[in-house]
């Protein structure tokens, strides 16, 4: 038998200890041997919960416990995360985590510490809930050269996006819906600010690239911008509107790493992702693109994918699994304006598409039945972002108001 504990009983952590009960006998034949759910930390009580015998609110208990080898935290945020799973690491528990915002704060040196305690740190359910990708990017396309990695990477804001197209509903409700859901982080501002977004693709692009990728070296922008005129227009251009969160590897080993939302074609094949669903696109140079589909938020998804990496550390309780990468500085990131994409414009005032075709060579208009007469939407070729803002000013200088620009993904 192998006791774990479970730190946080909230939409993830109950959905963690309900499939170690309605799973057992599956996971048992999985390893061989039981695992044993041996203490639950929350602050609060839960009477009437199966495992209501297990429940503490002092994590000494945890840590002093000997034969609890494993410890989940799907408590969230940095406080007291870190430092309980810092405390794990050192006592030689092994930890697996859902929390995003611990591992792109704090991954290369909680990577560290599991190397120097011989122990592991897992946290596959911190980047696309319950789609497997940490580990098939650090075990199957090992052999590659990650050339590009693009994604669907937050399923409440993506969610919300579904809802207002499909469905005609505004953003707030949508969004109320989603936390209801149990999709949204504690602070939706962390969605809907592309927050979230970035700390996933911080987590792999340090995996892909070996070097640890902050979250405040990331350009990111979120979707409260987004209107309904955006949507509409990037239809009759046949593309969607999605945050997207990007990482592409450049010729002289820089890489180019931003969230944003983005005109996707309705060709790619993360067009067709909706709803709190995630997909996340590895361009390999050796196998091409792969791409990865699935639930990207929810209790159960994501609870799989955290019960995946309990059994893998049960699995390997005296070897340590490599996953690894080495702290960073940042010097290896392209600045932002650097960065070259096509951009989708909307702008309105006199004979905009002629002073735009003056400034910015051509453009393609697009056209869309019920756009109001002295409004314009276009799409520039791709330039640098730093560019493209100068040459919006010199648009703007010539008495046309921009409403909105948004990138144009190449996907
Ligand atoms: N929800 C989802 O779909 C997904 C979530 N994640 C990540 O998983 C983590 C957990 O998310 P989620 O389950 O949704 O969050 P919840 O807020 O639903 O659950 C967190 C739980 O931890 C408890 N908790 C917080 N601080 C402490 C503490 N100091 N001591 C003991 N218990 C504590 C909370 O108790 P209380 O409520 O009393 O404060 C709550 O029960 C987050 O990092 C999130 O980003 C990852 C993928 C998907
Ligand atoms: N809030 C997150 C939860 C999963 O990571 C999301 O919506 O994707």
């Amino acid at each position: 038998m192998v006791s774990i504990a479970i730190m946080g009983h909230g939409v993830v952590g109950s959905g963690v200890a309900e499939i170690f009960t309605t799973h057992k006998q599956k996971l048992y034949a999985s390893i061989g041997e039981e695992v044993y759910v041996k203490k639950i930390l929350d602050l609060r009580e839960f009477p009437d919960s199966p495992l209501a015998d297990r429940f503490t609110k002092n994590f000494e208990d945890i840590i002093n416990d000997l034969e609890i080898r494993v410890v989940v935290e799907v408590m969230g945020g940095l406080n007291p995360a870190y430092d309980f799973v810092k405390r794990c690491l050192k006592a030689g528990k092994s930890v697996v985590t859902s929390n995003k915002e611990l591992v792109a704060a704090h991954g290369a040196e909680l990577l560290e510490i599991a190397k120097e305690t011989n122990t592991n740190f897992l946290f596959e359910a911190s980047v696309g809930g319950g789609i497997p990708i940490i580990r098939p990017m650090s075990q199957c396309l090992v052999a590659n050269n990650v050339d590009e990695i693009a994604g669907i990477l937050n399923g409440t804001t993506n969610f919300i996006l579904t809802k207002m197209i499909e469905d005609g509903m505004q953003f707030d409700d949508a969004l109320k819906l989603a936390q209801e859901l149990g999709f949204a982080e504690r602070n939706p501002a962390a969605d809907i600010e592309g927050h979230d977004a970035c700390r996933k693709i911080c987590i792999l692009a340090s995996l892909a690239y070996g070097k640890h990728v902050y979250p405040d070296s990331v350009h990111t922008e979120g979707i409260t911008k987004i209107t309904l005129e955006d949507v509409r227009y990037a239809e009759a251009f046949h593309c969607v509107i999605k945050l997207i969160g990007s990482v592409k590897r450049l010729a002289d080993g820089k890489i180019d790493i931003i969230v944003a939302p983005m005109l996707v074609p309705n060709k790619s094949q993360l067009a067709n992702i909706d709803y709190e669903f995630n997909g996340i696109m590895v361009r390999g140079d050796c196998t091409g693109d792969v791409v990865f589909y699935g639930k990207g938020a929810g209790k159960l998804p994501t609870a799989s994918a955290v019960v995946a990496d309990v059994i893998d550390c049960c699995k390997h309780l005296k070897t340590r699994k490599f996953l690894y990468w080495a702290d960073g500085n940042g010097k290896n990131i392209l600045p932002w304006e650097e960065s070259s994409r096509a951009m989708y414009v909307r702008a309105n005032g006199s004979n905009v598409a002629e002073k735009a075709e003056k400034i910015f060579g051509e453009v393609t208009v697009i056209n869309k039945t019920d756009a109001p007469a002295d409004e314009k939407a276009f799409v520039v070729k791709a330039m640098p972002y730093s560019e493209f803002a100068e040459k919006i000013a010199q648009l703007e200088a010539d008495g046309v108001s921009v409403l909105s620009s948004i990138r144009v993904a190449d996907l």
